[in-house]
This record gives C-alpha cells, sequence and structure tokens, in this order.
C-alpha cells in the first residue's frame, strides 16, 4: 500500500480555491484583466477616476488571495470604509461582477471555481452598496 500511503500524506485535504484558481500568478492575470475591463466599463468607469489603480490592484490580489485559502494577508481597508459615499447602486455591483466573469472566462476559470469566488464576494455587497 505504499502508492496509497503516498497519497495520504501529500493529498490528504481537498485543495483551496486559492490552489484551484492556480495560485498567485494566475489570480494576479485575472484581477490585471478585470481592472482592463473596468476601466473600458462606461457603466462604472467613472467611480475610478481618481483611483490610485496600482493600489487597488495590488489589495484585490490580497483580498482574493486571503479569501479563498491562500498565504496572503489583506492590508487594505475593511468594505464598508472604502466604499462609503461613492453611492454604488445595486446594478453598478452587478456591472462589476460581470467585468470580473468576463476576466474568469477570458482565463478559463471553470464554472465550478467562479461560483465559489462569487460565493465569497457576493455576501460583501451590503457593505459596498448604498442605495
Ligand atoms: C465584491 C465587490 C468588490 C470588492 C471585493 C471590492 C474591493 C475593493 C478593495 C479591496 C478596495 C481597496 C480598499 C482600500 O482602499 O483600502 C476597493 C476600493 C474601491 N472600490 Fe471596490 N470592491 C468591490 C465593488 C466595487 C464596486 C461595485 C465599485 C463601483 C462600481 C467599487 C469601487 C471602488 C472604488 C472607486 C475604490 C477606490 C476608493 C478610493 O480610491 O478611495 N468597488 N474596492
Amino acid at each position: 500500500f505504499t502508492s496509497c500511503d503516498k497519497e495520504e500524506e501529500t493529498k490528504d485535504t481537498d485543495p483551496t480555491l486559492y490552489e484551484r484558481l492556480g495560485e498567485q500568478a494566475a489570480i494576479e492575470a485575472v484581477v490585471d484583466q478585470f481592472i482592463t475591463n473596468v476601466a473600458a466599463d462606461t457603466r462604472i468607469n467613472s467611480f475610478f477616476a481618481t483611483t490610485d489603480i496600482p493600489r487597488l490592484k495590488r489589495l484585490l490580489v490580497e483580498q482574493i488571495c486571503q479569501a479563498t485559502g491562500g498565504p496572503c494577508e489583506y492590508t487594505g481597508r475593511d468594505m464598508k470604509s472604502s466604499h462609503a459615499g461613492l453611492g454604488i447602486t445595486t446594478d453598478d455591483f452587478n456591472a462589476l461582477v460581470e467585468d470580473l466573469v468576463a476576466a474568469l472566462d477570458e482565463f478559463n476559470v471553470p464554472a465550478a471555481e467562479q461560483t465559489e469566488l462569487l460565493g465569497i464576494l457576493g455576501p460583501l455587497a451590503p457593505d459596498i452598496i448604498e442605495e
């Protein structure tokens, strides 16, 4: 049973969503594309007119890495203070999610992993939307 023993030693827990997404480099690539999509999205790009985009990108990667079980620590502000006063509506939120899904599609992230990631981000909506 040597092969079984080895299997148990190396694979005794299911891979995290972080691992299934392809770890740091893949998350960075998706976030890059996501930000490109948002920048081109005239429904919502005006929100980001004065935003420090490299900083936002770094924080989004940290946040997704940490939330999916990766070895990162999110160093940004909480979602309520980050978005306070911006007047983000449900339509704005849905537009941003569309831009994220388009980025995930572009990198061929499978439906199960997409659903799982959106299941983590979706519950943040009440802290982000003000209407
Ligand atoms: C689940 C959805 C979202 C997540 C995970 C998210 C995440 C973040 C993060 C991590 C930051 C940086 C926090 C910091 O500055 O310390 C941020 C900032 C920001 N977010 Fe979001 N966000 C979401 C939805 C939205 C939506 C829907 C909009 C507008 C359409 C938006 C607009 C902004 C803007 C404009 C900033 C920068 C604010 C500033 O420069 O002070 N976000 N967001």
